[in-house]
């Protein structure tokens, strides 16, 4: 499990992290998304213990983790740009991590080599930039560590490998409850993966919310009353926006299907649609009229 207080973190005198609560729940997956700059690596390298924050506390499995390498032997941390010794080969690698990581697990670094395919023998810098991150997850996978925070883990990555990677992790996460945090810049790239989301923007965590509520429970209504009804109000509904197209109303309404049709039917509409809307949707009016600049996450 992780846990972050008031987290701040700041390089000379700009804070790049504000005052940052955060909880991933052992077993879970949490997506954490935000447009460049936000401060997604920050708060991942903080989480990570490379950094130290300057106020707040970042527990991992209930310990401080900066300057702890306890810790650090339970956790593996992939960054976007990888750390590795550059002219060792993957299997000098695995014999690295083999030594840091008291789980490591020999047999499963060996099979995961049918997965990604690429060839022990190779060395860090002849390979590809897609491919460097897949050695980084392989790695990972293969040192069985309680947390895996991940840096933009799937950029770089063809579809076929992100489906296999995101495999991989659910495999993980249902096997052995591994706790994994990762991040992106696309909201698409990471709802299939994670129980939870959050949106960093400015430092700030500005919407966190469970995937499977979101799903489930918001949709569009379109609708038309008839002229009898025309005048009677609508209540008892969480009404999250409304706007018309002609004749036609269109709320967003956060409630179960049933309960939107029990309500409107009892108006007996002229016309009732009651549409699934989609994340990006669902996320851009949980956001409301908040003057962020999510576009890029959510509309791609
Ligand atoms: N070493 C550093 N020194 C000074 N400023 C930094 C440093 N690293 C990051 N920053 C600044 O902190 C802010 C957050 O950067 P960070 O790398 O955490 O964002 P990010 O969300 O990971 O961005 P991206 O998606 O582009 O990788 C940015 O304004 C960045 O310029």
């Amino acid at each position: 499990m992780i846990e972050v207080k008031g987290l701040t973190k700041g390089y000379e005198g700009f804070n790049a992290v504000k005052d940052l609560d955060l909880t991933v729940n052992k077993g879970s997956i949490y997506g954490l998304l935000g447009s460049n700059g936000a401060g997604k690596t920050t708060l991942l390298k903080t989480l990570a213990g490379l950094y130290r924050q300057d106020r707040g506390v970042v527990l991992i499995g209930g310990e401080r983790v900066y300057e702890n390498p306890e810790v650090k032997k339970r956790m593996v941390f992939i960054s976007d740009a990888l750390y590795f010794f550059p002219s060792y080969t993957i299997e000098e690698m695995g014999a690295f991590y083999r030594r840091m990581y008291g789980n490591w697990n020999e047999k499963r670094f060996r099979e995961l080599q049918k997965v990604f395919k690429i060839d022990f023998k190779r060395k860090i810098n002849g390979l590809s930039k897609g491919m460097n991150r897949q050695v980084g997850i392989w790695l990972g996978l293969s040192a069985m560590a309680e947390v895996m925070i991940l840096d933009e883990p799937l950029d770089g990555l063809d579809s076929v490998m992100r489906k296999k990677v995101k495999n991989l992790l659910f495999q993980d996460v249902a096997e052995r409850e591994l706790t994994v945090i990762i991040s992106s810049h696309n909201l698409r790239e990471l709802e299939d993966l994670c129980d939870y989301v959050g949106i960093l923007h400015r430092g700030k965590m500005v919407i966190e919310r469970d995937m499977d509520d979101l799903k489930k429970d918001v949709h569009k209504v379109q609708f038309a009353l008839r002229e009898s009804n025309k005048d009677r109000e609508i209540t008892g509904l969480e009404v999250l926006h409304k706007e018309k197209k002609g004749s036609v109303d269109v709320w967003i309404i956060r409630g179960s299907h049933q309960a939107i049709e029990n309500r409107f039917g009892e108006m007996d509409p002229a016309i009732l649609d009651i549409l699934p809307l989609t994340l990006e949707e669902v996320f851009i009016y949980e956001m409301g009229d908040q003057d962020y600049e999510i576009d890029q996450i959510l509309l791609r």
